[in-house]
């Protein structure tokens, strides 16, 4: 029999479904599974409340439920799969993007670098290559090491090719094509290195990094090494003449007519999303870049990649146009001696070019800014709760005059949709 009090708190209870997996991160934060049915006890906040699951509470993202009118389960047709993996693994199994990737001298001669580099360590070692696509990196361990079984794991249709190539090179004895998803696969044992080339459009995009950290909490044995070690996303104020000129200014006068209507459209259409494949030209940063946000490999949890926050307090070093910023991002392979020198993959404008690029974020409106005012903010980078490759980056920003009194300070923020 419920008591007065219990009536009450279950009336003020609301019940939803999760529509995707969460995995928690820190003590107060619920993990659940998909179809799951909560009790939403409180919404002190748009974008986590307090919820219970089978008696245990704890903070819930609000994006991952929802209320079906039904009450039963009605699976959305359309989320058949978050991950999109048909499309994504579909695209690998062709060869445009793994051309790409292999043309992209600066990305594989740094990878082919850190086996280089370690080529001795790297003696009777066993190493795991997640997402080996064509098996370079397989393939380097074999060619200019000794380790002692290289497990190249590889979902798409690529890998009976990738099991050519090995043989091809006369690496089949060292080299083992396991074809199947990271998550899934069964190693004979565990390894010493888990290497993987996972790095998206702003570092995340795609989201692959999940699957090198669960591949790193089942297969990697303890004191093993990640390559990447750790990763830093990196962030400028920029001007972006060109682009605006290109895809704003254009609507002003063509062939003497008046066009500007079109202006918000433009805005909308091309300015809303980020502009992947963005090259910058160092003398486009208003500022000195920094890191706004930073992975640890070895300590990252899979529940920290709901959402990543940063902060940045830029410098304006000259007077310009500020279009909107520019991200890019880092890598580092820290050596298997101790003491031995890092490796460092840096897709930033002073860095040899990749396939990445730069990711460029145009705000709504330019802004006039003179050397010696600053532009603060946060950056927030939002996993999408349903498509799981996606994520949504939401800048705020205040921009403060050096001589003007603060309450002239001019504050934006804008949030873009990488792609959902
Ligand atoms: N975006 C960049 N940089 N690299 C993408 C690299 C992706 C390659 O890794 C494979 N891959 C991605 N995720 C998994 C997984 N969970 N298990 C097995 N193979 C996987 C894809 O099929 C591509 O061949």
């Amino acid at each position: 029999m419920q008591t007065e009090k219990e009536d009450e708190d279950d009336a003020s209870c609301e019940e939803y479904v999760a529509r995707s997996d969460f995995t928690g991160s820190g003590t107060d934060q619920l993990s659940f599974s998909r179809g799951d049915r909560l009790l939403v006890h409180a919404k002190p906040s748009s974008e986590w409340w307090w919820a219970e699951l089978q008696g245990v509470i704890g903070y819930v993202p609000a994006g991952y439920l929802s209320q079906d009118a039904a009450g039963e389960e009605e699976e959305d047709p359309s989320i058949e799969d978050p991950w999109q993996d048909e499309e994504y693994f579909g695209n690998y199994g062709t060869l445009r993007l793994h051309l790409e990737m292999l043309s992209d001298k600066s990305r594989t001669e740094a990878y082919r670098q850190v086996i280089l580099r370690n080529s001795a360590s790297l003696s009777s070692k066993r190493v795991m290559d997640l997402g080996c696509g064509t098996g370079i990196i397989s393939l380097f361990c074999a060619q200019l090491a000794r380790p002692s079984m290289v497990y190249a794991v590889e979902a798409s249709s690529m890998a009976e090719y990738t099991r050519q190539l090995v043989k091809q090179n006369g690496c089949d004895e060292v080299v083992t094509v396991l074809q199947g998803r990271a998550e899934e696969i069964e190693l004979p044992e565990q390894v010493d290195v888990l290497v993987s080339e996972w790095m998206g459009n702003c570092l995340l995009f795609e989201f692959m990094v999940e699957s090198v950290l669960l591949a790193r909490d089942r297969w990697l044995r303890d004191g093993g090494t990640m390559w990447p070690s750790s990763a830093a996303l990196t962030l400028v104020p920029c001007q972006a003449d060109s682009y605006y000129a290109e895809k704003m200014a254009f609507w002003e006068r063509p062939y003497g007519l008046d066009f500007t209507p079109l202006q918000p459209l433009a805005q909308q259409e091309f300015f809303t999303k980020p502009k992947f494949s963005h090259i910058i030209d160092p003398c486009d940063c208003l500022a000195a870049p920094c890191d706004v946000i930073s992975l640890d490999m070895y300590t990252l949890q899979v529940g920290d990649l709901e959402q990543m926050k940063g902060q940045f307090h830029f410098c304006v070093e000259k007077s310009a146009v500020f279009h909107g910023f520019t991200a890019w991002f880092t890598v580092c392979f820290k050596s298997l001696e101790a003491g031995g020198a890092t490796v460092e993959l840096n897709t930033g404008p002073n860095s040899g070019p990749t396939h990445w690029k730069q990711t460029l974020f145009m705000l709504d409106r330019p802004v006039s800014v003179c050397a010696g005012d600053s532009i603060s903010g946060t950056i927030v980078l939002q996993r999408n709760p349903v498509w799981r490759r996606h994520m949504t980056v939401t800048l705020h920003w205040t921009i403060k005059g050096s001589t003007d009194n603060p309450d002239n300070a001019q504050a934006g923020t804008k949030s873009f949709p990488m792609w959902r």
